[in-house]
């Protein structure tokens, strides 16, 4: 076929059709469709460099992950459970989206959103402390795509200003999904007559728990630490670390190394600054609970008086960021 003298890849595109069931595209889209420009940051097996689509103008962010060290250093799982979990995640815009991968006999390629905005922790760095108003409209967009990704069947578990970035318009987008945890929600009996896509509750017996993978140590649960086991409310308690971070300019829990950190997370050794506000400390208190099933549910948390005012869905997106000062 054509594509192959043209020396591109099959790129693969997840989209969602009309019936809302999610449909794969092959996008003749290869690395000579690209021209790659300045380098946006490394990680551990990647490297992210901004790049513009030749045909469309059009700019990403692409992550690309040497093959050889991959295997080396066997990640090849997360790779292909960061690939499958994007894919699932098509229509949020508050998740970096996956445009297409592909891959040639040295690399593999992520083409992803780019977010102009950089880490949500260099922003937060940069002013300190967040005031109550700005903590709550990234407040608000985390819990949004959070509640997304429960919904669709996933457990992010490694929740953490790092892994949210913001892009040009100062709107969050959730990233690095290698170590998420895809929930296999059985489908319903009834469903199947009807036709109606798997709904993915997680609510199998057995099945909304999660083994096998330690977060960062500061945002890690006490469920994680104590029986092995993360759920949906471990990517809530992250949350209620996000948020006293923000008002605070610190995470509750830090110490000198992380079995002291861990030790202070399973006895619930945090205190509140001075002058950290009260309708904030109300909801921290209700998310920081070692009993997984006694944190406070995402229906709560939204109608929390911290977040009064807020209107939830797709309007909180069309919000311009508050400035943040
Ligand atoms: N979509 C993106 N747009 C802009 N910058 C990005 C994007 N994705 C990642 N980056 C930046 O590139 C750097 C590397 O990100 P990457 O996800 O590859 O590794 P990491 O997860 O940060 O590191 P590690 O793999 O060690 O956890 C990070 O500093 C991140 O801020
Ligand atoms: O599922 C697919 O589409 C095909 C592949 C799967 C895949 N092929 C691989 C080869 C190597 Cl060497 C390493 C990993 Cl992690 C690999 N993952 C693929 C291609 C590109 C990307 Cl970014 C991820 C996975």
């Amino acid at each position: 076929e054509e594509w192959q003298d043209r020396g591109a890849a099959v790129g693969v595109r997840q989209e969602t059709g009309p019936d809302g069931k999610p449909v794969t595209r092959y996008i003749k889209k290869g690395v000579r469709d690209f021209s790659f420009g300045q380098t946006l940051g490394e990680g551990s097996y990647s490297t992210v460099v901004l790049a513009t689509d030749r045909q469309t103008l059009n700019e990403y962010a692409i992550k690309i992950l040497d093959k050889r060290h991959i295997i080396k250093e066997k990640k090849v799982k997360y790779v292909n459970i960061e690939k499958d979990t994007l894919n699932r995640l098509t229509d949020h815009p508050g998740i970096v989206r996956l445009y297409y991968t592909f891959q040639d006999e040295r690399s593999l390629y992520f083409v992803l959103d780019l977010c102009k905005g950089g880490e949500l922790l260099g922003v937060l760095k940069r002013m300190s402390t967040f005031d109550e108003e700005c903590t709550r409209f990234y407040g608000a967009q985390i819990l949004d795509t959070i509640d997304y990704m429960h919904r669709r069947g996933v457990i992010h578990r490694d929740l953490k200003p790092e892994n949210i970035l913001l892009d040009d318009q100062m709107h969050t987008k959730v990233t690095d999904f290698g170590t998420a945890k895809i929930l296999k929600g059985k489908r319903r009996p009834d469903d199947s007559q009807n036709g109606m896509p798997p709904i993915d509750t997680g609510d199998v017996p057995g099945e909304e728990r999660a083994s096998s993978f330690v977060g960062t140590a500061e945002y890690v649960s006490p469920e994680l630490l104590t029986d092995k086991s993360a759920c949906k409310a471990s990517d809530l308690w992250a949350f209620g670390c996000i948020i006293f971070q923000l008002l605070a300019g610190r995470p509750p829990f830090k110490a000198a190394n992380e079995y002291l950190t861990f030790q202070k997370i399973v006895n619930l050794e945090y205190e509140f600054p001075s002058g950290f506000p009260a309708v904030g400390r109300d909801l921290v208190e209700r998310l920081l609970v070692l009993d997984p099933t006694r944190r406070l549910p995402m229906e709560h948390i939204k109608n929390h008086e911290f977040f009064r005012g807020v209107t939830w869905g797709r309007g909180l997106w069309k919000q311009k960021a508050p400035r943040l000062k």
